[in-house]
């Protein structure tokens, strides 16, 4: 049985520590390191993008240190657009690119690693550090002004407000935006007119399929099944994706063959589409808006509309043919009968009517054209479908019922969007052929331009805008997020069937709805973990974040939510800008919780990774660059390095192996996203939990297989030790200086190369590459061997000097290195790491994965292609019972070698 150490562990703080304040405190300032000081003046770029431009004579206007530094590129064409335009009959529909221009940030430590892993020499394509996201927008047609107005607020017709105006000699008669849809025909007076621009039209069913094409195959969740009111992500095969069909259901429908990249027939189409319930809908009911009437739906009964089997066959079913008497005969048929007049009815059962009479349609021609040229899957888009689930499982019962289950209707999250995503694509030069799923972030920004024409969203990068706008949209908050009474469609089912049996749910404003489509950042230097078993069945998290496993995490996260904003208020010097920031900040957050739990696949499927990353995100939206930087406790730590160093030095190998292991299960208490931790650090200084906390290790952990791992370092590889260790750090302070640090000495002693990896941003009170070097600088002070080996691993300022030739002499020791690892959470998915991460692991042959977020939440199945050592002290009881049928504070120590 595995120790239970957690009553222990707070008793003795409940006792000894009552009333010791943290260290930190006692000191009266922040304790903030100045390494961590260091991160909130250089924060590294999260995304870049490889933008095709001929940089070539380059000149810098500005200083570096200017976030968009003007960059003027004189060689650079005017060929490449950031925008493109799907201008349809109801809506339009903008894809506009954004480059926030951040001058590489390449430090002397990040050039001397890459030139040590090769990355200079190995021939791997290299890119201009130019951050990219793409944005989705869109506008009512009829409203085409406020659209003007948008492009030209933002100048997208010109390279955009944010970005470096590389174009600023250009003048607008130069400028050529693609544009689809028949609006680029009728309109494109006025875009000369109103922006002075030309409309280069593309075709746009090439359009359609360009969009639907390079969606598929670079979005991992784009495409899902909709039945009976289940959602559900459908993994695409890019080698079994052709043929298929795709029905975008705009204001008419199309429905296309596809057949590859650029191989398409347009097969049929009707007549009948979203045009027509809007256009009906809106003269029989009097709705102000499309969403009004899909709003008016959700309450309706259409049996006083529609004439079914039952209303003809006097109350019975016509089983002979498999109708019953609830099934719909015809569509709006009873309204022949009644001596009624159209303002008899109501507006909600007429809605519904429509809707079901439209969707039904398009799901059973869709269904026949499949079945004509044999296809098994159809792909449905545009904006009808407006992700109402009651369209959705509409289409699908349709399609399902006349196919008898052998074709599957699938809807795409960014519907409406394809089109215009397929003009974007034309552009020669885009670079967006080039990309891979692992090169795409979908981000999701409260203040991100939303659909719709109501409130645009502020110019990029003017957060004050940002910010009041989302005070307006927190004023309409509670409209948006709470949930619109949904009644029971009474009576349906229609030409042969019955009706699907999900109620529909709520339907949310655009506002809100806009969140369902994120801004996708461009990153080409992601790339897969090379080290990963098998690339295509990794699944990061560990628990599939279900109803009830979000239901407590949502309690989890908003229970954390005041004290977060107070450390992020407080990080950014408590003035009134971050408190106002601090509100907003917590607002958007909430909004975001909200959305989930009526959702929890509103954003794709999301496992807690991405919702703790989410979060994360959500403080940098709001400028807060690291909201625990005042706790990171990183001098005192190094404090009392050299003392532990000293004790450790007087044990023999084996009690050393075991002390060290023991130190990082210990100092991994040191958790702020943690609030039993946090609870804690209330009862003590950093120095006397760490004590305590290694008192109480006791053997067997949970998971134990240290004996293992001990046999494999001393024994097994006594001669041969491990070439490179990659060592995934987590915390800061006790965490990485008492724990990790200590591990990486014993693993330079036995001449193992040793890779320190951390986040690229901040997340929690997790150390970040930045920080590590002066961590270490500082450590080496009071040991050779870290010494010898960060000189040898170009990490300290000394050696730095020498940069060119420190790889001329042979090292004296195994290098220490640093590499980011390309993310900004507390959890890592294997699938998206730095470039610098990738290259470090060509050579590894040993991995230690240490705390919760990288070795429990995320990867505690993944199985690697080299010796895996995963390291936590398990922080949270509910996560312990479920993984462990343990209890909080055990510690996992386990290791999985190859072969
Ligand atoms: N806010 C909205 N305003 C108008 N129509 C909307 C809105 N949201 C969804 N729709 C539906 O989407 C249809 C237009 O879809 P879309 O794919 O943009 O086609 P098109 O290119 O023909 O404009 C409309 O006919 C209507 O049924
Ligand atoms: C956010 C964390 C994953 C960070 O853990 P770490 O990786 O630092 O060990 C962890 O603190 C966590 O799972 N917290 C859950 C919330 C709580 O227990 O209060
Ligand atoms: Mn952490």
């Amino acid at each position: 049985m595995a120790a239970n150490n957690s009553d222990s562990i707070q008793e003795e703080l409940g006792e000894g520590g009552v009333g010791v304040k943290h260290e930190a405190e006692e000191e009266g300032e922040g304790a903030s390191s100045s390494a961590a000081q260091a991160t909130a003046t250089t924060m590294l770029p999260r995304s870049s993008s490889r933008p095709q431009l001929d940089l070539s004579g380059a000149a810098i206007h500005g200083t570096l240190e200017d976030r968009n530094p003007t960059i003027l590129l004189p060689n650079q064409s005017d060929d490449i657009s950031h925008l493109a335009l799907d201008i349809g009959g109801s809506l339009i529909k903008l894809v506009y690119f954004s480059r926030h221009a951040e001058l590489s940030t390449e430090d002397k430590r990040k050039i001397s690693t890459k030139r040590r892993l090769g990355m200079f020499n190995g021939g791997r394509r290299s890119y201009p550090i130019l951050g990219g996201r793409l944005h989705f927008v869109k506008f009512e047609t009829g409203k085409l002004n406020e659209c003007l107005d948008f492009i030209s607020s933002k100048q997208l017709h010109r390279g955009g407000v944010d970005s470096p105006s590389w174009r600023s000699g250009a003048q607008p008669d130069d400028i050529v935006i693609k544009a689809t849809g028949g609006g680029a025909y009728k309109y494109a007076d006025l875009f000369k007119e109103r922006l002075g621009v030309s409309l280069e039209k593309e075709d746009e069913m090439d359009c359609l399929v360009s969009g639907a094409n390079f969606l598929l195959k670079a979005i991992r969740h784009e495409a899902f099944t909709h039945m009976d009111g289940h959602k559900e992500y459908v993994q695409i095969d890019q080698n079994d994706l052709f043929p298929f069909l795709l029905v975008n259901v705009g204001s008419g429908v199309s429905i296309i063959k596809v057949d590859g990249h650029g191989k398409f027939q347009r097969v049929s189409g009707t007549n009948v589409g979203g045009g027509t319930y809007w256009g009906l809908g809106r003269l029989m009911t009097k709705c102000k808006s499309f969403d009004e009437l899909l709003e008016l739906s959700q309450r309706g009964d259409n049996s006083t509309m529609d004439m079914l089997v039952g209303d003809i066959y006097g109350g019975l079913d016509y089983s002979k043919i498999g109708l019953s008497a609830s099934t719909i005969a015809s569509s709006f048929g009873k309204t022949i009968s009644e001596n009624k007049e159209l303002s008899d009815y109501r507006p909600e059962d007429i809605s519904l009517s429509l809707l079901r009479m439209i969707s039904y349609n398009i799901g059973q021609i869709s269904y026949l054209n499949a079945l004509r040229y044999g296809l098994k899957r159809i792909f449905f888009g545009g904006f009808f479908i407006r992700g109402h689930a009651y369209t959705m499982d509409t289409i699908s019962f349709a399609v399902n019922f006349w196919s008898k289950g052998e074709a599957q209707a699938m809807f795409l999250r960014h519907e409406g969007f394809l089109g215009a995503l397929g003009a974007f694509m034309s552009y020669e030069k885009h670079g967006l052929d080039d990309l891979r799923v692992h090169h795409l972030v979908e981000r999701f920004p409260m203040g991100a331009p939303y659909v719709g024409g109501k409130i645009h969203g502020p110019p990029l990068g003017d957060l004050n805008a940002k910010i009041s706008w989302m005070e307006k949209f927190v004023q309409k908050g509670t409209q948006i997020i709470a949930p619109v009474p949904m009644g029971v469609p009474a009576t349906t089912g229609m030409g042969g069937f019955e009706r699907p049996t999900s109620k529909g749910d709520i339907l949310r404003s655009d506002a809100s709805a806009a969140l369902n489509v994120g801004v996708l950042h461009l990153v080409p230097t992601l790339d897969v973990f090379p080290l990963l078993e098998d690339p295509k069945t990794y699944e990061p998290n560990t628990i599939d974040l279900d109803q009830d496993e979000f239901k407590y995490w949502f309690k989890v996260l908003s229970d954390h939510l005041p004290d977060l904003v107070d450390k992020a208020v407080a990080s950014e010097g408590g003035t009134d800008d971050a408190t106002r920031r601090g509100d907003a900040f917590a607002h958007a957050f909430s909004a975001h919780l909200a959305r989930l739990m009526e959702e929890p696949a509103a954003y794709g499927k999301f496992g807690l990774a991405n919702l703790l990353e989410l979060r994360e995100e959500c403080l940098r939206e709001f400028q807060f660059v690291d909201a625990y930087i005042s706790i990171k406790e990183n001098e005192a730590s190094l404090a009392v390095l050299p003392d532990l160093l000293m004790e450790l030095d007087t044990m023999n190998e084996e009690a050393r192996l075991l002390a060290l292991i023991e130190g990082v299960l210990a100092a991994n208490i040191f958790d702020w996203g943690s609030r039993a931790c946090v609870e804690l650090y209330h009862k003590g200084t950093i120095i006397e939990i760490y004590r305590m906390s290694r008192k109480k290790m006791q053997r067997p952990w949970r998971i134990d297989d240290f004996d293992m791992f001990k046999k494999r370092m001393l024994i097994d590889r006594k001669d041969q030790p491990y070439k490179r260790a990659l060592l995934f750090v987590d915390n800061s302070g006790a965490d990485v200086v008492l724990g990790m640090l200590p591990l990486a000495r014993e693993l330079l002693r036995h001449g193992t190369e040793v890779v320190l990896v951390a986040n690229s941003l901040p997340a929690l009170n997790d150390v970040t590459a930045n920080e590590l070097p002066e961590i270490i600088a500082e450590a080496s002070k009071h040991c050779g061997i870290l010494r010898k080996a960060a000189e040898a691993g170009g990490l300290l300022v000394d050696a730095m000097a020498g940069i060119q030739d420190d790889l001329k002499d042979a090292p004296e020791s195994a290098p220490l290195m640093v590499v980011e690892n390309g993310c900004g959470s507390p959890c890592i998915d294997f699938r998206q790491v730095s470039s610098e991460l990738a290259a470090a692991a060509k050579d590894a042959d040993l991995l230690i994965l240490e705390g919760m977020g990288r070795a429990l939440h995320t990867n505690l199945n993944a199985r690697f292609k080299c010796d895996a050592l995963k390291l936590a002290m398990v922080k949270n009881q509910r996560l312990a019972e479920k993984l462990f049928n343990g209890n909080i504070y055990d510690c996992i120590c386990k290791f999985e070698p190859v072969s």
